[in-house]
């Protein structure tokens, strides 16, 4: 069997870590490594990451933006889990449910821009909509978005996580007011809209899972749409995908609640139309750690490396 050479840069932080226990069993992928003392020394990494096939960053936006500067002309492969690179023209961008275009993109360039955990469940939902003409470019969407704290990294982790816990977290926290939201740009880059969605995302008191709604009045559609012809065109969308899978819509969709944790530890994404006529909802429900962040990036290294798509992911 080929062995892959991996060098997953933060491999201690909440998204290398995902990515390394995703890997460390597999038999085709053999893990490198810096010298504990040397995770953040540049001239390290750049020695590593010479012998790497792939090299995964899992930091913050600056280091990533850093040590791109130094390995950037490598011949390795690069997925970047931050926000540093999503719209720029010369990465690939990380969703391959997009298209086949995304998919070749992947698979040949040499650097690839993981999404970002909001930006995929709005992706999800309205990119299909959009593309497919359903839903006009202009319009006014707003979308909801429930996050376990894990998807703020080690800091709000250990915060979430400490003893005693202040009181306000005790309760879901309304965040990103100011609608500048980092995740913005590549949401509206990607769904092609001429301006971007009123954005709401909440943090709570749980490890892990999302929830993103996106909310769809059908009399602003220049056609009037339907809940049928919603869950038709996400169902033709997806239909090759073995990662993003739609809910049928039936007797029971409006009923019961949806539970932004039920994909909580799965590299899956589960999309679910609910609502009426006039006024539609897509959910797109998965774990910010799977398809929103380390499910994904090794889902793209699959890809890049000419492997089925979701080899090593836990699919739920
Ligand atoms: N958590 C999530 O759900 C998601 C995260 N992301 C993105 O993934 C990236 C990583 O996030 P996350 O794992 O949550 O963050 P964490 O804070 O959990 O981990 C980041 C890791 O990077 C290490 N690090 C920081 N600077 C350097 C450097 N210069 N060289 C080497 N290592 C360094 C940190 O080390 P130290 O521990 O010493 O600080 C830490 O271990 C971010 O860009 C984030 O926005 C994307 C999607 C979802
Ligand atoms: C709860 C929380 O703070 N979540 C983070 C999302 C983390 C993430 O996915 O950010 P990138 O992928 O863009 O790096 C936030 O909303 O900023």
């Amino acid at each position: 069997m080929a062995s892959y050479k991996v060098f997953i840069v933060g491999h201690e932080g909440t998204t290398g870590l995902r990515i390394h226990e995703r890997l460390s069993d597999r038999k085709d992928i053999e893990l490198l490594a810096t010298a504990d003392e040397d995770r953040k020394n540049i001239e390290a990494i750049k020695a590593v990451a010479k012998n790497a096939d792939i090299v995964f960053l899992c930091l913050p936006d600056a280091a990533s933006k850093e040590i791109m500067a130094a390995i950037g002309d490598l011949s390795c492969k690069v997925i970047d889990t931050s926000t540093a690179f999503r719209t720029d023209a010369d990465w690939a961008y990380g969703f391959p449910e997009l298209g086949e275009s995304y998919k070749t993109a992947i698979a040949t360039e040499k650097h690839i821009a993981n999404p970002g955990c909001h930006a995929s469940g709005m992706i999800a939902c309205i990119a299909p909509l959009v593309k497919s003409g359903l839903v006009p470019t202009d319009y006014p969407f707003t979308v909801t978005s429930l996050t376990g704290y894990s998807g703020g990294g080690k800091k709000m982790i250990s915060q979430y996580e400490s003893e005693p816990k202040d009181y306000f977290l005790y309760a879901p926290r309304q965040y990103g007011l100011g609608q500048q939201h980092k995740h913005l740009p590549e949401v509206q880059h990607m769904c092609g809209l001429s301006e971007a969605p009123i954005f709401m995302p909440i943090v709570d008191d749980y490890y892990s899972g999302m929830e993103v709604t996106v909310g769809i009045h059908s009399r602003l559609c220049q056609n009037p749409i339907s809940i049928a012809t919603v869950q038709h065109t996400l169902e033709e969308f997806y239909k090759d995908s073995v990662i993003v899978n739609v809910a049928p819509f039936d007797e029971n969709s409006n009923s019961g609640m949806l539970n932004a944790n039920q994909m909580s530890n799965t590299d899956s994404m589960k999309i679910h139309v609910t609502g009426n006529d006039d006024r539609i909802m897509v959910h797109a429900i998965f774990d910010n750690l799977g398809k929103g962040a380390s499910g994904a990036a090794v889902q793209c290294m699959n890809i890049a490396l000419g492997l089925p798509e979701e080899t090593g992911l836990e699919l739920g």
